[in-house]
Order: structure tokens, then sequence, then C-alpha cells
């Protein structure tokens, strides 16, 4: 099993909790754990030391010392109740208190005295620490080691970065580390480490949910640019899809949306939006000769789309697969453009957005169940080399390693254009995430984006009512 990053950890934890299995329900099995551990080290009426920070690895030794009340258990909470930062954690302070369990609150670091116990519980810092450990988890830290005790870390030793395996000048040495659902990654490979399954259920990680949001920040200090410069290739035919992509990559988080179109339609593109900067290109639709213009401007972008309206002339197909052999930037390939894709040598990072009738065009398996089709699509996506988004009722996103499943969405999406909201977003976030990320992100927010729009007016939503919706769909709770 390959470790699971803390980043990913609280968004998993945050999907569980969308799925019905709250974190309260998680610390419960994380502390229960933790206290199975303790029985494998001593019997009933040996004393056990649980030394807690004031975050939720601390609420876990809270728990475990409940889960421990047969033996003589003493808990140090590392600050005054009130600085504990979680209302679960903090019942779970109180529990302990209910049950009339030995615990003090240590708030000068001076006073951390342990004594000598058989045992010692290290709740102090798991995977929120920031930085080397500061006063008094420092000192708690140095008499956890001075003991002669058996520790049992809860998750990650204190004072050791779970993602990074990197120890602080002032760290735990634990004999035994029992950590929650998977292996943290700076912890493989060591032989101290037991991993509790903590009933976290898999679709927690496989479906997209409200905890994949977390990855969509914007820093204060950005400035403009910094989250994408979009640019779309499209038009033709068609102009209403370049527009709806590029102003979907607005709604998405892009700073700036390009449109390169025929100068026979690159006024109608700009007639939708005054957010866009269309650049035109002489003659009817996309041909070979445009390419080296177009990947000038490429190469000052940070992503293209390419494909909404270009349709399917066999210059224009050309033209894509000119584009592709010598782009080596990242792209979203959608709609006509994606037959190209399975014939073109490219050093391109693309995401290519089929619906089922497009894969099978790209030569790619048909599949009517998602279970199935996750399978099928994983190894196309393997033998592409490329991401794919395979659209459906649960929209499949792999790059043939890491797949997620996106069920949010409705039939009344199958309108004309959500697949070009949906491309352009792509765009937007794959400025910022890897691809198999940016694409779950975007599916996600275009999914319930339309699931809004259907709650709020029922059916008949058309897919510029999506671009409003957008920037409330990727809003997360903590924003
Ligand atoms: N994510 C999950 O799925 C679950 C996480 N759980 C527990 O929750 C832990 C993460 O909890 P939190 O995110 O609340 O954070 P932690 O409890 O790991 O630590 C953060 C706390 O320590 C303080 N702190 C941070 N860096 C410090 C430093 N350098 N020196 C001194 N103090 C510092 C912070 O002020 C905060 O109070 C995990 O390690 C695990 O033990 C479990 O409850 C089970 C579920
Ligand atoms: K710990």
């Amino acid at each position: 099993m390959d470790g699971i990053s803390s980043r990913r950890m609280a968004a998993v934890d945050r999907n569980a909790a969308a799925l019905g299995v709250s974190t309260k329900q998680l610390m419960e099995s994380s502390g229960s754990a933790v206290a199975r551990a303790v029985r494998r080290h001593a019997d009933p009426g040996a004393s056990v030391a649980v030394v807690a920070g004031r975050g939720n690895n601390g609420g876990d030794a809270f728990v475990a010392a409940r889960f421990l009340d047969d033996y003589a258990v003493s808990t140090f909470l590392l600050g005054r109740r009130e600085s504990i930062t979680t209302d679960i954690s903090r019942s779970n302070w109180d529990a302990l208190g209910e049950a009339e369990l030995p615990r003090e609150t240590v708030t000068d670091s001076a006073q951390v005295a342990l004594g000598d116990p058989d045992v010692v519980i290290d709740g102090v810092l798991g995977t929120g620490v920031t930085g080397a450990p500061r006063e008094p988890e420092r000192t708690a830290i140095e008499a956890m080691n001075a003991t002669d005790a058996t520790v049992v870390s809860v998750d990650v030793p204190s004072g050791t970065d779970a993602d990074t395996g990197e120890a602080a000048d002032v760290a735990v040495e634990a004999d035994e580390i029992v950590t929650f659902h998977r292996p943290k990654p700076g912890l493989l490979g060591r032989d101290d480490v037991t991993v509790a399954d903590i009933g976290i259920p898999s679709p927690a990680e496989t479906f997209v949910g409200p905890g994949d949001l977390q990855a969509v920040t914007r820093d204060p200090q950005a400035h403009k640019g910094d989250f994408g410069r979009v640019f779309v290739v499209g038009g033709g035919p068609y102009t209403g899809a370049p527009a709806l992509a590029a102003q979907a990559a607005l709604r998405a988080g892009a700073d700036l949306a390009y449109v390169a179109a025929p100068d026979r339609v690159a006024d109608r593109v700009q007639g939708y939006s005054e957010d866009l900067i269309v650049e035109s290109y002489d003659g009817e639709v996309l041909t070979a000769d445009h390419v080296p213009a177009l990947l000038d401007r490429a190469g000052e972008r940070d992503v293209v789309v390419l494909g909404p309206g270009l349709g399917s002339a066999d210059a224009t197909l050309d033209a894509v697969h000119g584009f592709l052999a010598d782009y080596e930037g990242r792209a979203v390939v959608d709609a006509d453009a994606l037959q190209v894709v399975p014939d073109v040598d490219t050093e391109a990072t693309l995401v290519c957005t089929p619906h089922q009738g497009e894969l099978v065009k790209m030569g790619g398996p048909r599949s009517d169940d998602w279970r199935e089709r996750r399978e099928t699509v994983e190894n196309f996506a393997r033998d592409l080399g490329h991401t794919v988004l395979v659209k459906g009722a649960y929209d499949v996103v792999t790059d043939g390693e890491t797949t997620r499943v996106n069920r949010t969405g409705n039939p009344g999406m199958t309108v004309g254009g959500t697949g070009d909201v949906l491309a352009g977003a792509t765009g937007a976030r794959l400025a910022v995430h890897d691809p198999v990320e940016a694409g779950a992100l975007a599916a996600y927010a275009n999914g319930k984006a339309g699931d809004a729009v259907v709650d709020e007016q029922g059916y008949g939503l058309l897919a510029s009512d999506l671009l409003d919706e957008l920037p409330r769909a990727f809003k997360h709770d903590d924003d």
C-alpha cells in the first residue's frame, strides 16, 4: 500500500463525514486502536501516562485513555481546556473528567512530570504539525523520551513530519506507531508501524467529495496570472462552444481566458462575453498553417483547451495533430480533437474529456456499468499515456494509476454545451493541480453546479446556466 499524504488524508476524512461517517467516529476508532496496541505491551493495572496535544491527535489519545480505564491511566493535556482546537477532541477530554479518570492540564512546560509509567501514549502532534515542536510540546517530547516506558505514538511520532519522515531536533522515539487508515509516506518501510483500519469507507477515497475541494485555495498574496492563463483553441463551424469553455475557465478560477478562433467567427465569440480575450486568425477553420503562431501563444499561457467547436474537417484534424506533436505544455482535449490523440506522439500533458461515444471513437472501451468502466478506462488511459475523464452518470477520471469517480450531475446535463463548460473548468484546474485531480475537481464542480440549477428551476437547464453556479460549486466549508 503506498502512503497517503496528510493533505489527502484530511480530504478523505472530510469525504467520510459527507458519507455519514463522522470524524468523531473516526476518532473513536483511532483511540480504540491505540488502546489495543497498549494492551499488547502491558497488562491491566500497569501505569499508563497519556500526553495529549490540543488537536485531534490529542483527541485520539483521550479516547485511548477512556478505553484503558482498567489500567492506572493518567492524562496530561498540554494547555488549558479552552485551547483544545476541536469540539470532538474537547468532548473526549470532558468525558475523561466525567469518568473520573485522572487528568491534568499542563500550561507551564516545567510542570511536565510523567513519573515512571510502564507505558506512555504520545498524542501530542500528528499530521497537523507545522514546523519544529514549540513549547510546551518540546519539553513534553523530551520528558517522554526520558522515561523507560514503552512509547506508543498516535498516528505519527510527535516531532516527525508524516509526509517526509523528517524528524525535528526534538522528536519522540516511539516503540510502536499506530497510524490510521493507510501508512503515511514518511513512515513507509519502518517496522514499528501498525496501520489501523478506522472504518473509512473506500468510496471516501474513490468518489470525489467536498473534501477534495480543500485543494482549491486562493492564496491571498496571489497576483494576476498566478491562477492560470487558459487558452481555448476552438471555434470554426461553431461559436458557442469556445465561448462557453473560456467563460467556464474564468468561473473555475482562471485569471485570464484567451480564445483563438477564425476571423469569420471571432467577433461572434467575443460577442458572448467581454471577459474573453479573443484573438482571430484568417480563414474559415483551423488549418496547419495557423499552428506555428498558436504554439507561440500557447507557450505564453498555462493551459490550452483544444477542441470546443473546432469541427472535424480533415485540415482541422491535421492542424490538431500538428499542434499536439509540438506542444509540450498542459492541455485539455475535447470534442472533435479527441480522435487525433491516439495517433499523435506528444510530450504534452493531456486530459482528454470524451463522453462514452467519443471514447469509443478514440478506440476506447464501451461499458455501461461504472465499476466495469473504471477497470476498462484505467487500462485504456494507461495505454494512451494520458489522463482520461469519461463523462457519464458516474464520471471516471484516471491516468491508469490513480482513479477517481464523480457522482454529481444529473440527466438534465446531457444538453449541448455542458461538455464545453466541463472542458473549460478542467483547463482552469489543470493550471493548478495534477491532471487526475484537475479532472476530478472540474467534474465534481460541474455536476454540482448542474444539480444546483436543477434543484432551483427543474430540468430545462442550459449549459450557460452552469457558468453562474460554478464559483459556488468550487467553494468548500472552511472557505
Ligand atoms: N484525518 C483523519 O482522517 C483523522 C485524523 N485523526 C487524528 O487527527 C490528527 C490531526 O489532528 P489536527 O489536524 O487537529 O492536528 P494535530 O493534532 O496533529 O496537531 C495540531 C495541534 O498541534 C499544534 N501544533 C502544530 N504544530 C506545532 C508545533 N510545531 N509545536 C507545537 N504545537 C504545534 C496546533 O496548534 C494544534 O493544536 C491526526 O494525526 C490523527 O491523529 C483521527 O482523529 C482520525 C481521523
Ligand atoms: K503523535
